[in-house]
């Protein structure tokens, strides 16, 4: 067994409540993102985990959920990594608009295959692929070394994103990523085996209710 790894994505945002497309716009956490953040910085405490180095994106909603969890687990000067590579995809023409108007004007089926399929963009955007060619190779240079040197590594980012890496960690296919939603502020401590591969993943929290 080598190190942890710490997925979150962070809590609910202005656009999310506003059910709007985010990708790379940059809104900021909502009250209730605020809490969840700290619901889920809590759970990691209690279980007891500290921190060797953190990575977020360069997106507010992101670094604001990790600024949370790192005060939540007495760690608020812990050394942050931030980069664009861990981004939200890139939703292209649709970012902003209303995902229910976007359902109206283009079938509820069109709307979901551009939301949750692995690899149909939206206009002008990224598919899952796509946001995965930058995330992955992200992951296996600069985040995998250190958990397999066995350091504990936090990773808070975002819907997508964090997709694109459970599809890897879990062997999941084309097929199951088109239902995998991921809740927001719910903590998903993966433990990693030497050659990479997934030792045990515990989700602290509920991840029933996400979409
Ligand atoms: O709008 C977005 O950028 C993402 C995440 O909130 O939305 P979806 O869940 O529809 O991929």
């Amino acid at each position: 067994m080598s190190g942890t790894l710490v997925l979150v994505r962070h809590g609910q945002s202005e656009w999310n409540l506003k059910n709007l497309f985010t990708g790379w716009r940059d809104p900021d956490l909502t009250a209730l993102g605020i809490q969840e953040a700290e619901t889920g910085g809590q759970a990691l405490a209690d279980a007891g985990l500290k921190f060797d180095i953190a990575f977020t994106s360069v997106l507010k909603r992101a670094q604001d959920t990790l600024r949370i969890v790192l005060d939540k687990v007495g760690q608020p000067d812990l050394e942050t990594i931030r980069d664009v590579a861990l981004n939200e995809r890139d939703y292209g023409d649709l970012s902003g608009l209303n995902k229910d108007d976007a359902r109206e004007k283009w079938g509820e089926e069109q709307v979901h295959i551009w939301r949750r399929s692995y690899d149909v963009p939206p206009p002008g955007g990224e598919s899952l692929r796509d946001t995965g060619a930058r995330v992955w190779p992200y992951y296996m240079t600069e985040i995998l070394p250190r958990v397999l040197r066995g350091e504990t590594v936090l990773v808070a980012a975002h819907g997508n994103s964090l997709r694109a890496l459970v599809m890897v960690l879990d062997r999941m296919s084309k097929e199951e990523i088109l239902k995998l939603n991921l809740a927001t502020g719910v903590p998903m401590v993966y433990k990693l085996n030497a050659d990479s591969t997934v030792a045990s993943k515990q989700v602290l929290g509920d991840m029933s209710g996400a979409h």
